[in-house]
């Protein structure tokens, strides 16, 4: 790693934006060691992620100066030499913890870019939990190892850590990650992973605003009807924030989904120590911690909506010409069938396959038999109307529906597309291409298949006649 002024700069803001979050959850110390909001734990988690190995030392840093500072907030004298052993101590059990889990996190996270947004959050989730759980007992072991001879209660003291740590991890890692791809925007990688997340349809800022209201309002309910009325189970009214939460994943982009769920945090943070309300704290951040992994899976649901619509797509279209597939045709055919026989309309069917195709391509290459099957294909959708249909039967055969025609209309439109086929370029040479047309009206309670057998035969009398012929079936 060269350390070039701007890097410096960088790692420097990093440090400074490290140290302003401690400072912001420490005021939010709700228990010895344990803070009802643990940000700082989302930043490290998040600067792993990105960074790997490049976020060791400013975590480590930015954890040693949050130690010296609490020392220096507090009004207990400890020795110089007391406070550097606590700070290294800290800053090592910090730095394993977060440096081991996200790093991982991150190399599974980009393994899985663009692929599987759902098990992205899975990975994010499983190793967010299992870095703050390592964190906290690494936590509490340094707590022990700088200080022999401070007495800890094991068992009341991590849960209240770990929750703290989870809810910054959790809650926050997602908007840090943000802030670290603008203080590093070489990291492109990444921005792969919030574009996928993007909502379809975003709403204006003051919708989002009234459903930011809505949210804090049924939080302020809740912690005030908590507070005054002597029932601890409502805290558990808490969980009802989803579903505001949940409105704004469904209906705003993933940022303001991300931002709102920071924002409740916060807020939860500041109700819980107005009102003094260390007894729930802990089922606030669980809630908390609960909803924000609901939002994360909530969010993949417009993404696989899009990918969904792509795959459709796909599926539905010939990847040579552009044109419907022989199954979508089908599908598209039963319901125009549907339609035209409560209105009491003919629809007819065209069947046509390109002449001596085989030739062409012997002749002259592959690739110009594509280009043939193509200008053919779209030469046809630009001759028919816009209600009729269009679609690639197989190889080089094509099918045209077309509703309000009878037979004999049919047929003429046959001629006129036989007539009108294009002709392709080949080495300066003029290549016209010309094609058989099998035409049949559908008649009373015809299936599809029924009828694509009747043109098929009409098509095959088409080619005995001597090819770029029409036959039509009775
Ligand atoms: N270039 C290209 N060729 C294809 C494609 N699909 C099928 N073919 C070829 O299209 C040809 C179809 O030939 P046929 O319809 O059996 O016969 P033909 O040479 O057109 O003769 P007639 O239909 O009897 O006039 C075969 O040689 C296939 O290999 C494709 O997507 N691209």
């Amino acid at each position: 790693m060269t350390l070039t002024p701007q890097s410096l700069a960088r790692y420097s803001l990093f440090i400074a934006l490290w140290l302003l979050v401690w400072r912001l959850s420490v005021l939010m110390e709700y228990q010895p060691h344990a803070s009802l909001w643990f940000p700082p734990a989302g930043l490290s988690f998040a600067a792993f992620l990105l960074l790997g190995w490049r976020a060791l030392l400013p975590v480590f840093i930015a954890s040693f100066l949050s130690t010296l500072w609490m020392y220096w907030l507090d009004s207990n004298i400890v020795s110089i030499q007391q406070q550097m052993t606590s700070a290294i101590w800290f800053g090592f059990a910090h730095i394993i913890a977060y440096g081991f889990g996200g790093t991982l996190c991150g190399y599974f996270l980009q393994r899985e870019q663009r692929q599987n947004f759902p098990k992205q959050i899975y990975i994010f989730l499983l190793f967010g939990g299992a870095t703050t759980l390592l964190a906290t007992f690494s936590g509490i072991i340094a707590l022990h190892l700088a200080d022999p001879q401070l007495q800890i209660n094991f068992m009341t003291t991590w849960l209240p850590w770990w929750i703290g740590d989870l809810a910054g991890t959790f809650v926050m890692a997602p908007i840090f990650i943000i802030v670290i791809m603008k203080i590093w925007p070489q990291l492109t990688d990444w921005t792969g992973i919030y574009q996928q997340t993007k909502a379809p349809k975003v709403t204006s800022k003051n919708q989002f605003v009234v459903k930011l209201l809505v949210l804090q309002l049924l939080l302020a309910v809740v912690m005030i009807a908590d507070n005054s009325l002597a029932n601890p189970a409502l805290a558990f009214a808490v969980f009802f924030l989803s579903l505001p939460q949940m409105w704004i994943v469904y209906s705003e982009s993933s940022w303001r989904a991300i931002v709102s769920l920071a924002l409740t945090s916060l807020a939860i943070a500041l109700w819980v120590g107005l009102l003094g309300m260390s007894d729930s704290a802990i089922t606030y951040q669980f809630a908390l911690c609960v909803i924000a992994a609901n939002a994360y899976f909530g969010m993949a649901v417009p993404n696989l909506a899009q990918q969904n619509q792509v795959l459709y797509q796909q599926n539905i279209t010939d990847g040579l010409t552009g044109i419907i597939t022989r199954q979508h045709f089908i599908e598209c055919t039963e319901k125009v069938l549907k339609r035209q026989i409560l209105n009491r309309q003919p629809v007819s069917l065209l069947i046509f396959d390109l002449d001596h195709f085989k030739t062409i391509n012997d002749t002259y290459g592959h690739s110009i038999g594509d280009e043939a099957l193509v200008s053919a294909a779209q030469a046809i959708k630009k001759l028919i109307r816009e209600g009729d249909l269009v679609g690639r039967f197989g190889g080089d055969e094509f099918l045209v529906l077309l509703p309000n025609q009878n037979l004999s209309e049919a047929e003429a439109t046959a001629q006129r597309l036989k007539r009108d086929l294009p002709t392709i370029e080949v080495n300066g040479l003029q290549l016209p291409l010309t094609a058989s047309f099998g035409v049949i009206e559908f008649q009373a309670h015809e299936q599809v298949q029924q009828a694509l057998i009747r043109a098929d035969d009409a098509l095959r009398r088409a080619k005995h006649l001597g090819r770029n012929k029409v036959a039509t079936a009775p």
